[in-house]
């Protein structure tokens, strides 16, 4: 999709084409929307991570409530396609039950200690240092756990933005 595309959508498509950068926040989009037109993906990409700096903290932790626990999920709602795709990558889906086990206990803890899930992009990482990364995290202060998890939903966001516009318009 070239720039001229992204940048000329009316509002109804633009939301339903970028309403999932950010998990389940298609608010974001909404607002991103009226900052058209966009010089490239930096610029949009800048757009979305601005809406998310300026929020206050409980607009901050409210994006991290809108996720679903890394693995375990399916306890929960069902998972968007992307984030799917993305916890499949990383081996989350199909986890022994022991690993299973392990991380819905971590996630449990994270939950209590922080009162938000526990985010990560799990396109960089694995079934392995999921764990190892949560459990790091459980000890960091909230200020800093709240900075670190919105960090990762700006990963999350980069990835699933530049995937979009690799896309084939056709097939969004
Ligand atoms: N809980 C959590 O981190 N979920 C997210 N991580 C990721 O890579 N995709 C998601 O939906």
């Amino acid at each position: 999709m070239d720039i001229e595309k992204f940048s000329s959508m009316d509002f109804g498509e633009f939301v339903d084409v970028f309403g999932n950068v950010i998990e389940r926040c298609p608010l974001i989009a909404a607002a991103v929307w009226s900052q058209q037109p966009f010089s490239d993906l930096e610029d949009l990409e800048k757009h979305f991570f601005a809406f998310i700096d300026a929020l206050p903290q409980s607009g901050q932790e409210g994006i991290l409530r809108c996720h679903l626990d890394l693995a375990g999920s399916e306890l929960q709602r069902p998972l968007t396609a992307k984030s799917q795709r993305e916890q499949s990558g990383a081996g989350l889906t199909s986890l022994g039950a022991d690993e299973r086990l392990r991380l819905v206990e971590l996630n449990a803890q994270y939950r209590a200690r922080f009162g938000f899930p526990f985010v990560l992009a799990a396109r960089f990482s694995d079934r392995t240092a999921v764990p190892r990364e949560l459990a790091r995290r459980l000890l960091c202060p909230p200020a800093q756990e709240l900075r670190t998890a919105l960090g990762e939903v700006k990963k999350i966001g980069s990835l699933r933005l530049a995937d979009l516009l690799r896309a084939d318009p056709a097939k969004l």
